[in-house]
């Protein structure tokens, strides 16, 4: 039966082998190793797990164990439980050399049979390792009782084309349910807050819809450049690198209608209909309800930063997004009418996430316009992070004779709230994907409904051949974002 994700405190992974395809790189060092670090440190590995690094880049064992600073929590897997496999990710021998050492961490160390295939590789590698690890047999369980299963890091693919032939290619050897396509934000103690704040409590239900909300912003903002993933960005840009997925899965679990229960179909059944019942964009209206933007050099006179053609690895004439705005319509019976404000950027002043819902004006206010001067729209914001929580912005009597009436704030803090620490996104995911529980998790479905909502955008901008609006570093992003939200008398949030 369909119970919903495995939310006991006391969850632990199984006896089992997590495989790090490209174990040399970015996502290894600062998230992926810290994840498993923090599950080790927090008892929710069993002695018997094994972590093998695969990757192009020739080290040794210790060297691997070196350039991860294995010392920093993973002291228990020495002893013959950190490995590591230098080779070709179309090389066959790579996949010999990995099978023979997996048998080998199976009879020695007691792995059982199970093993976890992470693809943190750029994704044009995910196809050549997928078929690598078919052709050694890998993609199926050593035995009876032992899982083979693969997580598969985003982007997933690079446009709907490309997504279906990846999912053809996966499903060439692998069986769905074997499949763990892996979108970080879901990880999030604060997005899953997002069902939990909509669906354990009464008091918002009534108010979440058309009737009451006047409009709704996802904002995605980072401080951060692409530093060193110049050349990987450059075939990506904010439609692709955010908005394809961490964007429209928040978005989804915010506007979804209730799910049955938290099980892994009926959640993503919910997700995918909210997806379908977005307007698809035309060609034609393509500059009415998107914007793109790209950084320049800029900040303050002590820390200034360089502009996006600058950095390493971006070619110096790029036309990449490094921003992007959009206004999209969900047409359903909830939220008919009701416009969906996204963006994401880099290099913007603050890193923020949030969800914020702006509530319809009174339709009477029994007061003089002059005594409200001060007084803003009611709004509910769900803090992503940093500074996770929830506002809730209203009017209240300013003391006093007069009757002013000025926006108060009612705020709750995860960190004042709660002595429980939150796992990091990726802790939380890999020892889901270790335990078998794909809630939060996307289903291919999910990834195809993605992109036929932002490939007419990318399409749209990579056939304008005027030159990217830019903005500068540290600023809210390029000014066509401003008119697009202010045509409707509307205005960015942007937080301190
Ligand atoms: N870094 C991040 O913050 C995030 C990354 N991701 C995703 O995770 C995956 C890995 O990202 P990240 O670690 O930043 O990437 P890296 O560019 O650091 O690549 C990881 C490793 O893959 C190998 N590699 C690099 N280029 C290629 C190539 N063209 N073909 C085959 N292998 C290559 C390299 O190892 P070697 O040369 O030794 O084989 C490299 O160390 C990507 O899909 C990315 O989108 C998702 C969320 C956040
Ligand atoms: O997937 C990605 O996410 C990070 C932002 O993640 P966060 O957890 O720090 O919000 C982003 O920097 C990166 O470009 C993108 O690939």
């Amino acid at each position: 039966m369909d119970i919903g994700p495995q939310y006991s405190s006391d969850r632990s992974a199984p006896p089992s082998t997590l495989v790090i395809f490209g174990a040399s790189g970015d996502l290894t060092r600062r998230k992926l190793i810290p994840a498993v670090a923090s599950l080790a440190r927090h008892g929710r590995l069993p002695k018997e797990f094994a972590l093998v690094g695969v990757a192009r880049t020739p080290m040794s064992d210790d060297e691997f164990a070196q350039s991860i600073q294995a010392e920093n929590g993973l002291g228990d897997l020495a002893g013959g439980g950190l490995r590591y496999v230098s080779g070709g990710y179309d090389d066959p021998e790579t996949y010999k050399t990995l099978a023979t050492l997996l048998d080998e961490l199976d009879d020695q160390r007691g792995t059982r049979g199970n093993r976890l295939f992470y693809l943190s590789t750029p994704p044009q590698a995910f196809s050549p390792i997928i078929n690598g690890l078919a052709g050694a047999g890998l993609n199926h369980a050593r035995s009876d009782e032992g899982f083979a299963r693969l997580v598969i890091e985003k982007p997933y693919g690079t446009d709907l084309n490309s997504a279906r032939q990846l999912d053809a290619t996966v499903h060439s050897a692998f069986d769905e349910s074997q499949v763990f396509r892996i979108d970080h934000y879901l990880g999030k103690d604060t997005v899953q807050n997002v069902l939990a704040l909509r669906f354990a409590n009464s008091i918002f239900q009534p108010i979440w819809d058309r009737s009451w909300v006047d409009s709704v912003q996802i904002t995605v903002a980072e401080t951060l450049g692409v530093g060193t993933r110049g050349s990987f960005y450059e075939t990506a840009g904010a439609m692709r690198d955010i908005v394809q997925n961490h964007v429209l899965q928040v978005l989804a679990l915010a506007l979804m209608e209730p799910p049955a229960s938290f099980g892994a179909e009926a959640l993503r059944n919910e997700k995918v209909k909210l997806l379908q019942a977005i307007r698809l964009p035309t060609d034609r209206d393509v500059s009415e309800i998107a914007v793109r933007g790209q950084y320049t050099r800029g900040g303050t006179r002590e820390e200034l930063m360089p502009g996006y053609r600058d950095e390493p690895g971006v070619d110096p004439l790029s036309r990449t997004e490094t921003y992007a705005a959009l206004r999209l319509d969900v047409d359903n019976w909830r939220w008919a009418g009701v416009p969906f404000y996204v963006r994401t950027g880099k290099r913007l002043p603050a890193r923020v996430t949030e969800v914020a819902l702006t509530f319809q004006r009174p339709p009477h206010l029994p007061i003089p316009g002059n005594q409200l001067t001060e007084l803003e729209a009611d709004a509910l914001i769900l803090r992503i992070q940093p500074n996770e929580g929830i506002s809730l912005r209203f009017g209240a009597k300013v003391p006093g004779h007069s009757f002013r009436v000025r926006t108060a704030s009612m705020d709750f803090s995860y960190d004042q709230t709660f002595r429980e620490e939150s796992p990091e996104a990726y802790e939380r995911l890999i020892l889901d994907a270790l335990l078998g529980d794909a809630t939060l998790f996307i289903r291919a479905d999910e990834v195809e409904h993605s992109w036929r909502i932002v490939d007419p955008i990318i399409e749209h901008w990579a056939n304008d051949k005027s030159p990217i609006p830019t903005y500068e570093a540290a600023s809210w992003g390029p000014t066509d974002a401003d008119r697009l939200i202010g045509r409707h008398g509307r205005a960015w949030r942007n937080p301190a």
